[in-house]
Formats: C-alpha cells, sequence, structure tokens
C-alpha cells in the first residue's frame, strides 16, 4: 500500500505521515522545501516524540521522499500508482496541488482501485476545494476522473509547533489526536487507518473542531500577542487571557449546540478538554505559530467571522469573538506575509471596505457594522463615522 503525502512538515511528519506509517502505508513525502526533502530523503527514519500526560516516541520509516518542484514528474508517476493522496500544505496552497494530481489521474490505470484523495487542513471541507481544482484542471472525460478518484473531507486535529532548530526530522506533538473523515464517498471502502474515525456527516465535526479548537488557539494567540507573551501555555497561564479565551468559547459553544444539536454538557467538556491542552508547558507552541496568517482566520469561512456572523444572524452579538478580532487586527508578527497584506488593506481601504475585503461581510450583514468599528480604530486617517 503506498500513500503520496503533500507537505513533510509539522503536521505532514508529526501527524498523518505518522499514522498512515502506522496503517501499513509506505508513504511518499512530496514537498517543495529543498533542505527538508534532501533530508528526508538521506535518512531512514525520524521520531516522532508525544509530550503530555503520557510521553510516548514513535519511529517513522518506510518512507520515501521527493522534490515536488525538481521532481514534478516523479510525484505524478508516483500518484498514478498510488491507493492515497493527502495534503498538510495549507488551505491557500491546494490549487497549486491539483495539476499535479490532475495529471496523475489522467495516467492511472482503470485497473487500480480509486485514488482515495484527502485534504488535512484547518479548513471546512478542503477536499472539496482540491477537487474543485483537480477538476478544473483534469484533461480527460469527467467519467474518467470520477472512476478513478475519491475524495473526501476529513477534520484533522493535533497540536504540532514548530520544531526546534537542530531537532532535524524528529517532531514533538501533543499526546492527543483525531482524524474524522467522511465515510460516504468511499462506498464501503475506506482505507483502514487505525485512530481514524470514520462519520456519516462530517458538518458537524468539523465546524465544532474549527470554531473550537482554532477559535479557541488563535484567540489565546492574539490576546497573548497583545499581551507580550510568546508561548501558548503561558498565555493561557494569564487568568484575564484565559478568561478572555473561555468567553470566546461560550460563544462558539451557542452556536455550535443550536446549529449541530450537540448536547451542552458533551460540548462544555469538549471545550475543556481543548483548554487543558493549550496549557500543556511541554509543548513549546507560540503565539506567532498560532497566529499566523491573519487574514486566511479572519476570512467569512474561518474560525471567527464564521461564527460570529451566525450568531449575528441569530441576533446574539458576539462580543467576545469581536474582542478576539481585535487583538487579530493587532497582531504584527514579523515575517508574515499576511501581516503585511493586512496593514497595507488597513492603510488603504477605508473602514466599511476594509472590513469587506478583510472578512468577506457585505454592507448590509447584521456582522459588517460592528466589525467595521473595529476596523476604524484601526485604520489610520479614517472616521468611525
Ligand atoms: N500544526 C498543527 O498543529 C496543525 C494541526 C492540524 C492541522 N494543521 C493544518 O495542516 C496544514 C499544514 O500545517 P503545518 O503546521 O504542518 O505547516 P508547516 O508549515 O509545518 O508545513 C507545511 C508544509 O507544506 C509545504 N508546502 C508548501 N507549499 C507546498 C507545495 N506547493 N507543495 C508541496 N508542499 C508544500 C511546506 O514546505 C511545509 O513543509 C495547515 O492547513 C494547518 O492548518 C496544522
Ligand atoms: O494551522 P492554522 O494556522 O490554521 O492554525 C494554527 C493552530 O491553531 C493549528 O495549527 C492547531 O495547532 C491545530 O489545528 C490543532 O489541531
Amino acid at each position: 500500500m503506498k500513500a503520496v503525502h503533500f507537505g513533510a512538515g509539522n503536521i505532514g511528519r508529526g501527524f498523518v505521515g505518522l499514522l498512515l506509517h502506522e496503517a501499513g502505508y509506505e508513504v511518499v513525502f512530496a514537498d517543495v522545501a529543498d533542505a527538508l526533502i534532501d533530508q528526508l530523503a538521506s535518512t531512514p527514519s525520524y521520531e516522532v516524540h508525544e509530550v503530555g500526560e503520557k510521553p510516548t516516541i514513535k519511529t517513522v520509516d518506510n518512507y520515501r521522499a521527493l522534490n515536488s518542484r525538481s521532481q514534478e514528474q516523479d510525484v505524478i508517476v508516483e500518484i498514478s500508482t498510488a491507493d492515497i493522496v493527502t495534503t498538510a500544505v495549507g488551505p491557500n496552497v491546494l490549487k497549486f496541488l491539483a495539476p499535479v494530481i490532475a495529471q496523475a489521474i489522467a495516467l492511472r490505470s482503470d485497473d487500480l482501485r480509486p485514488l482515495q484523495v484527502m485534504a488535512c487542513e484547518n479548513a471546512i471541507n478542503a477536499t472539496d476545494t482540491l477537487r474543485r481544482e483537480v477538476e478544473q484542471a483534469f484533461d480527460g472525460p469527467a467519467s474518467d476522473l470520477t472512476a478513478r478518484a475519491v475524495f473526501a473531507n476529513t477534520a484533522v486535529d493535533r497540536i504540532v509547533p514548530n520544531q526546534a532548530a537542530g531537532q532535524g526530522l524528529d517532531v514533538t506533538v501533543e499526546t492527543f489526536f483525531e482524524w474524522v473523515i467522511d465515510r460516504t464517498p468511499f462506498e464501503g471502502n475506506a482505507p483502514d487507518i487505525p485512530g481514524a474515525t470514520y462519520v456519516d456527516d462530517l458538518a458537524p465535526y468539523i465546524e465544532r473542531k474549527l470554531f473550537t479548537v482554532n477559535t479557541g488557539h488563535a484567540s489565546a494567540a492574539y490576546f497573548g500577542y497583545a499581551a507580550g507573551v510568546e508561548k501558548i501555555a503561558d498565555a493561557m497561564a494569564d487568568d484575564a487571557i484565559a478568561a478572555k479565551v473561555r468567553a470566546v468559547l461560550e460563544e462558539t459553544k451557542q452556536l455550535l449546540v443550536s446549529k449541530h444539536g450537540f448536547e451542552a454538557a458533551e460540548q462544555e467538556a469538549y471545550v475543556q478538554k481543548i483548554l487543558r491542552r493549550f496549557e500543556n508547558q511541554h509543548l513549546p507552541d507560540t503565539v506567532v505559530r498560532v497566529g499566523r496568517a491573519p487574514l486566511r482566520k479572519l476570512s467569512r469561512k474561518e474560525r471567527f467571522v464564521g461564527p460570529a456572523a451566525e450568531l449575528a444572524e441569530t441576533g446574539t452579538h458576539p462580543a467576545a469573538l469581536l474582542e478576539a478580532m481585535q487583538a487579530a487586527l493587532s497582531f504584527t508578527a514579523a515575517d508574515d506575509p499576511e501581516v503585511t497584506a493586512l496593514a497595507e488593506i488597513l492603510a488603504t481601504q477605508e473602514p466599511g471596505e476594509a472590513t469587506t475585503s478583510i472578512t468577506g461581510l457585505e454592507a448590509g450583514h447584521p456582522l459588517h457594522a460592528p466589525v467595521r468599528e473595529l476596523i476604524a480604530q484601526h485604520s489610520p486617517g479614517h472616521h468611525t463615522a
């Protein structure tokens, strides 16, 4: 069994690659980072260090590594005979992988079982996004694509911080993990991946994950950054920050319980567990990593505006989410292209227009005016009136 995995970074090596390896797949890592791929290609194994209550060390071997830029044709050939393709590259990168996957599917023999494609990104239905890009790039009858590949949405959850310099390929991760996969596209032939959970309706799980883990995480990051704190665990150790994060998760809990019918007590237990994960002092996770890409995080379907807009539509004022968005607008970490792009929008567009550019909210939406007020405070030379 062979899996091609795009993105040999934190979650790629520390979670998806590990689970596929444990499931018995030979994993072919494909990445554009030259040094990383060279190191993986020349190192027969690496370790995953799970830190927390019951720390363990797991070894990953039986993998190969290809540079998906300089060895693109080799990656296409590998995918054409693979069982699975997974990705963990960031949702905005999926469009660059699609032509490679499309060419591989075109090459694929009809005798093989359909390629099973799963994007493992923090975004709602990222695999659907990838599928649409692959459909556009596919050169051949649509029926060939349908016959030769199945696409399943997933939700992945494991905190994998940026790794310390000098750690080589080894990855430090939390002990917790969850990989929830939509069973329905596989029509009875879902891959056997121990540790993965299959469900018939992914929507509640993916929204619960994004709007609890990632909303809470990003809130801790932006409040922590504003307070001059470096680590997520230290931000959570600050009572004032922890209370603000808690307030944000109260709001998303209200939405998730009413929208998806989760029991309030079950959702509360989920929230508590996640707060404990953020507090994990063994995990060297930083506010800069978790706050990365603020424009993506402030976009329409994402962890802040997604739930806040739905709450506003039902007449609830999402005060805590708005406070977290306010902190996000103040995130100025260096070396983040989205920080620069956000500053450019704030500096050049009037607040109403900037609100739509950043959040995708149209002027008539009930969340537009409160967000516009926040943005006006960040727009040099603009007035709130
Ligand atoms: N780290 C986590 O805790 C975590 C947990 C769950 C989900 N995720 C999601 O997983 C994805 C990856 O996150 P990460 O933390 O591993 O990031 P990362 O930066 O550590 O890894 C991303 C990798 O993708 C590679 N990449 C970029 N463009 C590429 C391309 N065109 N082709 C092939 N490879 C390319 C990069 O070189 C990098 O090695 C994101 O969508 C993230 O939201 C991360
Ligand atoms: O990866 P991002 O930038 O979408 O979000 C940063 C973190 O919140 C995220 O990577 C979490 O660590 C992860 O989603 C936990 O499952």
